[in-house]
């Protein structure tokens, strides 16, 4: 049975017919520096894949300068972007009563309902989420009972293909560590993953509205899709909150924490968020690329010695997910082996309005 509205988890208001923005998603005022954005200075590099000699040295630099990139010639279809678009506008616009019966549970990760970081917060935030693990199947058919194969099929294709580019992609930004194959016996054959449909309805006040709090990502790494309106940000440390602008056909890449752990804190996780507008349903589809379940992740052995122990304690995916859903932005520093330098590893925290 879905989870009644009322369930704290799955408080989804039905964003689409609200002409005033509520207090329980109001987060800001207008005098909270801290939110605003900084457009003026220059965005993630983005990163021709096609361009064999400079790809691996430019991934490697923008991973330990922003931890975030956009990548083009990706070989990933138009066609496959715009049918896995469609796919998300298809779910997100059914009725909020069809959409409940494939409420996420309480303790569940796939399904639809408010993002999971949620219960960190005292608001709630302007979107809609859809997760799906492996198979999309029974789902798709609580949704659309006798149609669901329309969907199973572009959510299939797509995993497909991001699993390839996700794994070309980790060898390139390890492979800028100077770490190979060779390096990295648990890898050979492939990782585990889940897929992110995101959905922001246009909002009647956006500047006081959150789409989604900012958060870094509990993955090695994350191919992001967003459709043709902005919102999603990261931030830098000295510049801000920079805006990602959607480039047609373009895909962005973050480090996720688990890639953070693998290259003994070379690499920072993105910290990053998604801002709503006046105007524009936005939506973005998330994939979350991790290791096959139970492998241990730790500090790669070639980018530790005397001078740099390993920062982090080996964690598997699941338990990390696990302290994530516990401890949310302190995660990272919990499965911390050293105390971290002054001034590094210890942002202040930049999500107001916590619970409690
Ligand atoms: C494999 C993952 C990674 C998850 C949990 C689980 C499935 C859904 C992912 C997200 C997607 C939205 C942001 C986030 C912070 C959230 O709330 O759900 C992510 C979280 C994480 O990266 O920690
Ligand atoms: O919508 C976006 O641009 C960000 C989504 C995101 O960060 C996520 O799904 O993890
Ligand atoms: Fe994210």
């Amino acid at each position: 049975m879905p989870s009644i509205i009322s369930d704290i988890h799955q408080k989804q208001l039905d964003l689409y017919t609200i002409k005033e923005l509520p207090e329980s998603h109001a987060w800001r005022s207008s005098l909270d520096h801290d939110y605003q954005s900084n457009d003026s200075v220059e965005s993630i590099p983005v990163i021709d894949l096609n361009d064999e000699n400079f790809a691996i040295e430019k991934i490697g630099h923008a991973c330990k300068t922003w931890g975030a990139f956009q990548i083009i010639n990706h070989n990933i279809s138009q066609r496959l972007l715009d049918n896995m678009e469609a796919a998300g506008k298809r779910l997100f616009s059914l009725p909020m009563q069809q959409k409940l019966k494939a409420a996420r549970s309480a303790d569940g990760i796939a399904g639809y309902g408010v993002a999971r970081i949620s219960s960190f917060f005292s608001k709630l935030m302007w979107s809609e989420g859809f997760t799906i693990v492996g198979s999309p199947l029974d789902h798709a058919r609580q949704l659309w009972p006798h149609d669901y194969k329309k969907f199973c099929d572009v959510i299939e294709e797509y995993e497909k293909e991001m699993e390839k580019l996700a794994g070309r992609l980790m060898w390139l930004m390890l492979g800028s560590l100077g770490i190979s194959k060779d390096d990295v016996k648990w890898a050979v054959g492939g990782g585990c993953s889940a897929l992110q449909l995101n959905s922001y309805p246009a909002c009647p006040d956006p500047d006081r509205a959150m789409g989604l709090a900012a958060h870094t990502d509990s993955t090695i790494l994350t191919i992001l899709h967003q459709n043709n309106t902005s919102g999603l940000q990261v931030f830098k440390e000295g510049n801000g909150w920079v805006t990602v602008p959607p480039l047609p056909g373009a895909l962005v890449i973050n480090v996720g924490d688990l890639l953070h752990i693998l290259s003994n804190g070379l690499y920072p996780s993105v910290l990053h968020r998604a801002v709503v507008n006046r105007t524009r349903h936005r939506l973005s589809v998330a994939y979350l690329y991790g290791p096959p379940s139970g492998v241990k992740i730790s500090p790669l052995s070639k980018l530790v010695d005397q001078g740099h122990p390993p920062l982090y304690r080996p964690v598997t995916w699941s338990e990390y997910l696990g302290t994530k859903a516990k401890h949310f932005d302190k995660a990272l520093s919990s499965v911390r082996l050293c105390a971290p330098r002054i001034g590094f590893g210890n942002p202040k925290d930049r999500n107001s309005v916590p619970v409690g």
